[in-house]
């Protein structure tokens, strides 16, 4: 019998699912894979990391249950999500002669979770997917809503397609591996959570911090929080047509800083969604929206946490303004030509503001350069 924790239902009509979160869940994902998806077979997708960490746990759940899979590994790191990973995932499947109604398994991050997703949506025309979400970044946020794609030259997540899982399994114990730049590189989304609409969550993660990183009872707690907030979110606007994009928080300024950094470990996407919620709250107090001590208070709690917070704290020498601003100006949410950024009143009060003047964004990062 499965050790769940807590549950969260995405009720997407046809398109719903559950989010089981629990200890343990890759050793019973056999047993619970069995129960719902008879008589399939199963292409996992994973990493060389997770594959050392995890897969093991994965591969005995399964010949246990008798279930039959085949197996795709793929180098680590952001750089993975790519078009040349892609055609290998997709090409593997097609390799093990899986068929359109067996099921691909992404056990990883979000890099897999992506990657694998969106293989997923395109072979065979759309196959059915699981994600076993191993990184915290996972587990509260990659994992949920069917987001997937990759990575382009031109830009962060420019293909891909909205494509739900038919299972989430949210395994707690698989983060006591999870290196602590990577724990760390989560929780930043975590705290979005927070920042964009519930200002007591983000008052809970200050009290609770110590907990959370240590692997208390309040971190299986806090996601669940986030799975549960998210879920609310794309269940309202499943294919981000308007609220969807505030969980884009930060991840203006962060999807062009992961660009210009070559999608490399000089800046993980956590760390820049880190950077970019700080930078959309001095930018909010630059235009006279936001109080200037919420940006300290944010920044505090992030770096309390090990993350980053200025364009300063990211290794090595960042492109010019116009760079920056090139990367800005292919965007998803940019509509004829106009920037869109999530901007905020304060601690959980965040907005969805179209038609930004760019001139502004320019001096803003100018300043911010110089700091
Ligand atoms: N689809 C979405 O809604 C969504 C949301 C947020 C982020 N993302 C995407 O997710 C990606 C980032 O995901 P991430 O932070 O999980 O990075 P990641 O997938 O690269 O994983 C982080 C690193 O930790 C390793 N790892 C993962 N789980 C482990 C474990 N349990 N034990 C040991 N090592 C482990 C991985 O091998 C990798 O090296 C980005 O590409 C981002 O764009 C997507
Ligand atoms: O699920 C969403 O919607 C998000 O925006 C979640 C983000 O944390 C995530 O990084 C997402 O991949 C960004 O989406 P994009 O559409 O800006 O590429
Ligand atoms: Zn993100």
């Amino acid at each position: 019998m499965a050790d769940i924790s807590h549950t969260v239902h995405v009720a997407l009509g046809e398109r719903a699912y559950d989010i089981l979160i629990g200890p343990n869940l890759i050793d019973d994902a056999g047993a619970i894979l069995a129960e719902k998806f008879p008589g399939r077979r199963f292409g996992i997708v994973t990493d060389t990391d997770v594959a050392k960490a995890q897969l093991p746990r994965l591969v005995a759940s399964l010949e246990f249950s008798g279930l039959t899979f085949s197996t795709i590994t793929l180098p680590s790191g952001e750089s993975t999500k790519s078009w040349e990973h892609l055609q290998t995932v997709v090409e593997g499947l097609l390799a093990a002669k899986l068929e359109r109604n067996d099921l691909v398994i992404a056990l990883g991050g979000g890099v897999i979770g992506d990657l694998a997703g969106f293989a997923a949506s395109i072979t065979r025309r759309g196959m059915d997917f699981v994600q076993i979400p191993t990184s915290l970044l996972a587990q509260v946020d990659s994992s949920v809503g069917g987001k997937t794609g990759i990575n382009s030259p031109h830009g962060k997540n420019l293909v891909g397609a909205f494509h739900q899982p038919r299972l989430v399994l949210a395994d707690l114990s698989a983060l006591d591996t999870l290196p602590p730049r990577q724990f760390a590189a989560g929780y930043a989304e975590v705290v979005k959570y927070g920042l964009i609409d519930d200002p007591d969550f983000f008052e809970w993660l200050e009290a609770n911090h110590a907990e959370i990183f240590a692997g208390g009872p309040a971190r299986g707690e806090a996601i669940a929080r986030c799975c549960a907030h998210k879920a609310r979110v794309v269940i309202e606007d499943e294919k981000e047509i308007g609220v969807r994009a505030l969980l884009n928080l930060g991840h203006t300024f962060g999807h062009a800083l992961e660009k210009d950094t070559g999608y490399s470990d000089r800046l993980l996407h956590g760390e820049g969604v880190s950077i970019g919620m700080v930078l959309a709250h001095t930018f909010s107090n630059r235009l006279g929206l936001a109080p200037g001590q919420d940006s300290g208070r944010i920044a505090a709690h992030l770096r309390k946490s090990g993350l980053p917070t200025t364009l300063a704290d990211i290794p090595g020498i960042l492109g010019s303004t116009e760079t920056l601003m090139a990367a800005i100006a292919q965007d998803k949410k940019v509509s004829r030509g106009a920037l869109t950024f999530i901007l905020t009143r304060g601690i959980g009060q965040a907005f969805i503001e179209k038609n930004v003047d760019p001139a502004k964004v320019s001096a803003f990062l100018e300043e911010m350069r110089s700091q």
